[in-house]
């Protein structure tokens, strides 16, 4: 028996799209959905074809196969569209004689909205004091903000930024990451792109993670991490190695990372400490190494050695230890 009810569409359907500039395939078969209530990072090296997929769903671009639907209809077709999607891809885009204030007004009125609304994007944006100023002094971070509230002005449920944390101070990325955690714990569907995994560190729910026109990984960000992280543990102690030859004997592969600390590899933390106690080692500190965002990309993209030659991450891995545990008796 059939109930009748089906899902809701996604929130943004991106369908196998593929779109060439001569000679460039900039769209290879782009695929993935982004889900409401969620920050979704659009991850991948300049050129991967984020900005394009990004035209795509605003229609400013037309592929040559596929399609993209917002909450199931093209751009094309949405009534009203900054009441369904905002976006911001390019911030340099504005008058720049032109007051902030008034460069709102004008998008506002050009839909149908009051300076109300105006005002309320304003001050979700922290633009308040500079609001009257000409856009065109306008710092590069301040347009970021501008753009944003431009974007929030049709109280859309989906909401779609390309590259905001480019040329932020850490202030700027600071507040545009709290922002998007707001907005999406409203429940609207964020997108958000970068080619750096580490500006969306402790922001982005989900990942897509894209090189060379199409979808490498599509994966939330606590199973990923998780994945990188299991069977990973820092250990602190003076009797370096004993612990070593404890851990190694019992299948770790030990490595030494500090004058009192060494990386275990392919022991959980519980077998760790257990194989420390029952050889009489002394440890300070053990802890289940978690992976950096940072880190867990490089292991999804390691194996694709095509997609690391295009890559120009140089950043080093870094760690967080998440737990600790007593000393041996
Ligand atoms: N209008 C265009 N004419 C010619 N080539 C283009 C055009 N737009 C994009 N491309 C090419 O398509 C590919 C994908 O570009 P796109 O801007 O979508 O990538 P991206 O992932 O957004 O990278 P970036 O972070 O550098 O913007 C690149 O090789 C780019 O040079």
């Amino acid at each position: 028996m059939t109930t009748g009810t089906t899902d809701p569409p996604p929130a943004i359907a991106v369908q196998a799209l593929r779109k060439r500039f001569g000679a460039t395939a900039a769209l290879d078969g782009m695929s993935f959905d982004v889900a409401a209530g969620k920050v979704t990072g659009f991850v991948g090296p300049n050129g991967a074809g984020k900005s394009t997929t990004m035209r795509v769903i605003l229609g400013l671009d037309t592929p040559d196969e596929g399609r993209a639907l917002i909450g199931g209809v093209p751009y094309s077709k949405l009534r009203r569209p900054l009441g369904h999607i905002g976006a911001l891809l390019d911030a340099a885009a504005l008058q720049p004689g032109r007051s902030a204030r008034n460069h709102l007004l004008w998008l506002a009125h050009s839909q149908g909205l009051g300076a109300k609304r105006v005002d309320e994007v304003v001050a979700a944006s922290g633009l308040a004091s500079a609001i009257k100023r000409k856009a065109g002094g306008y710092s590069l971070g301040m347009r970021q903000r501008l753009g944003i509230a431009a974007a929030m002005l049709g109280d859309p449920p989906v909401v779609m930024l390309d590259e905001p944390f480019n040329g932020l101070d850490p202030e700027g990325i600071f507040w545009i990451r709290g922002y998007l955690k707001a907005l999406a714990a409203e429940g609207r569907a964020v997108l958000v792109s970068s080619h750096l995994m580490s500006e969306l560190e402790g922001c982005a729910d989900h990942l897509v993670v894209v090189g060379r026109g199409r979808v490498i990984a599509d994966t939330g960000v606590a199973e990923l991490i998780a994945r990188s992280s299991g069977g990973r543990v820092v250990l602190r102690t003076g009797a370096r190695a004993e612990a070593t030859t404890a851990l190694a004997e019992a299948g770790g592969t030990v490595a030494v990372t500090g004058p009192d600390t060494l990386t275990v590899d392919g022991l959980s933390s519980e077998a760790a400490v257990r194989i420390l106690n029952a050889n009489g080692v002394p440890f300070a500190e053990l802890s289940a190494h978690r992976a950096s965002l940072e880190e867990a990309y490089m292991d999804l993209t390691r194996d694709s050695v095509e997609f690391r030659a295009a890559t120009t991450q140089t950043s080093t891995p870094t760690s967080t230890p998440t737990s600790t545990s007593g000393e041996v008796a």
